[in-house]
């Protein structure tokens, strides 16, 4: 039996889910201001991190940072749309569900804060002082 014809459809099906994400990222970075926000400032950052020569776990950090931002945004921008596609009138629990995405979104993004400045202040002390 040949198995790369066993194999087909799952790796085709593995392929389209691939696609379809690449599509939800390149949508809400069309849509959503936010997103377009983190991805000027994951721009700004890798330039500073390569202009301070940054260590490898500075860098870990940053990757980290970075791709949770881009992903709990992601997240929020998703149950937003489920929630306007479940009602556009005011609803208690609409409210509840887009606030508490918009706070896990708000929780990393100062934890990303305190990270970019425990790893760039010490070098821009450095580049001053
Ligand atoms: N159907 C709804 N019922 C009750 N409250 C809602 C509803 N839709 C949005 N809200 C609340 O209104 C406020 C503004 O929400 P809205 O979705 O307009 O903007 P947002 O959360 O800033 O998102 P974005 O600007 O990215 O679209 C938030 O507190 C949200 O929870």
């Amino acid at each position: 039996m040949n198995m790369d014809s066993l194999d087909r459809p799952k790796r085709k099906k593995f392929w389209h889910t691939f696609t379809y994400a690449i599509e939800g990222i390149v949508t809400a970075l069309k849509h959503e201001r936010n997103m377009r926000f983190h991805a000027i400032s994951a721009v700004i950052v890798i330039a500073f991190g390569l202009f301070f020569s940054i260590t490898k776990i500075e860098w870990l950090f940053i990757l980290v940072s970075i791709g949770g931002m881009f992903s709990l945004e992601l997240l929020n921008t998703a149950i937003e749309r489920v929630v306007d596609l479940v009602t556009n009138e005011y609803k208690p629990l609409a409210k509840q569900a887009k606030d508490i995405a918009a706070g896990a979104v708000f929780i990393f993004a100062i934890i990303t804060l305190v990270i970019g400045i425990v790893i760039f202040l010490p070098y821009v002390l450095e580049l001053f002082l």
